[in-house]
């Protein structure tokens, strides 16, 4: 089924009644309604909710890049107060998140820039990160070189470069056509399936989150936090046409559909 053990130097992340407010006019505003999970080391967790509904909130709480109004995110067992190490995240924006004037190889170094490495070490592992998305040929080219799901790939590489445990993703394929998108959810399956990672991947769509994730959480509107947290009964080895015709998929697509229709109403 569609639980199959990841190696075990994945990082598990823990979230006790994580909720946030943000100021406006001086005064607190609901984002997020305390938020408890625990996603062990090694599962793929999708995160889906109506627009609103703290997704990317909560994610950035998770990454140490928003202090939570409430509650504690723990990583690996330890509190995180800042950005964690062995935590790597990709936005949706990779126009914005990779340099112009950087060629690729450049743009991937920057993750291992205060690694300590050496560097010919960090060339192999630029190089190993670049085959690992499927890009072996572009190093030398620029990002607006590339069209956007090339770029979104080295914003994928400069990610995982650094060996990280946990894989954070925001909406990452937002702005890609639907063929390149199906691509790029094959491209993360694979490297979940390869390398040693947790990965929590926040989606509007609810396809994508169940075509991906081991696990899909619900998020209802403000102060609603949790609304549902379903397992994926799909097998582990999936493909974009057969998996998106099996009858759990379909099942489970209408189920989630039902949940977010409700959470939109309130
Ligand atoms: N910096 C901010 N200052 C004030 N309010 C904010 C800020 N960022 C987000 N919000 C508000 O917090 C709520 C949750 O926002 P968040 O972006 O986390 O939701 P989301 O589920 O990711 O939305 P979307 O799917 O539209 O990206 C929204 O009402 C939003 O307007």
């Amino acid at each position: 089924m569609s639980a199959e053990p990841r190696p075990p130097t994945a990082s598990g992340l823990s979230l006790d009644g994580v909720g946030h407010d943000y100021l406006r006019d001086g005064r607190p505003v609901p984002a997020l309604a305390p938020v408890s999970l625990d996603i062990p080391a090694g599962q793929f967790a999708c995160v889906i909710g109506p627009s609103g509904s703290g997704k990317t909130t909560l994610v950035r709480a998770m990454a140490g890049l928003l202090r939570p109004s409430r509650g504690t995110v723990r990583v690996g067992g330890a509190p995180v107060t800042g950005p964690p190490t062995g935590l790597a995240m990709v936005h949706q924006e990779y126009g914005r998140s990779l340099f112009p004037w950087k060629t690729v190889r450049d743009n991937v170094d920057l993750a291992l820039l205060n690694s300590g490495r050496g560097q010919r070490d960090r060339r192999a592992a630029v190089t190993e990160a670049l085959h690992l998305v499927g890009l072996p040929d572009v190093e030398r080219a620029y990002p607006w070189q590339l069209s956007g799901g090339m770029q979104q790939r080295v914003a994928i590489a400069r990610a995982v470069v650094a060996q990280p445990r946990i894989l954070l993703m925001d909406e990452p394929f937002a702005a890609v056509d639907a063929q390149t998108r199906a691509d790029l959810e094959d491209l993360v399956r694979d490297l979940w399936h390869r390398l040693p990672l947790t990965v929590v991947f926040v989606t509007h769509d609810i396809d994508e989150s169940v075509y991906l994730g081991q696990r899909v959480v619900v998020l209802g509107r403000p102060p609603a936090g949790v609304r549902a947290d379903v397992p994926v009964p799909l097998p582990d080895r999936r493909d974009q046409v057969t998996t998106r015709a099996a009858v759990e998929f379909t099942d489970l697509r209408a189920e989630l559909y039902g949940q977010i229709a409700a959470a939109k109403l309130g």
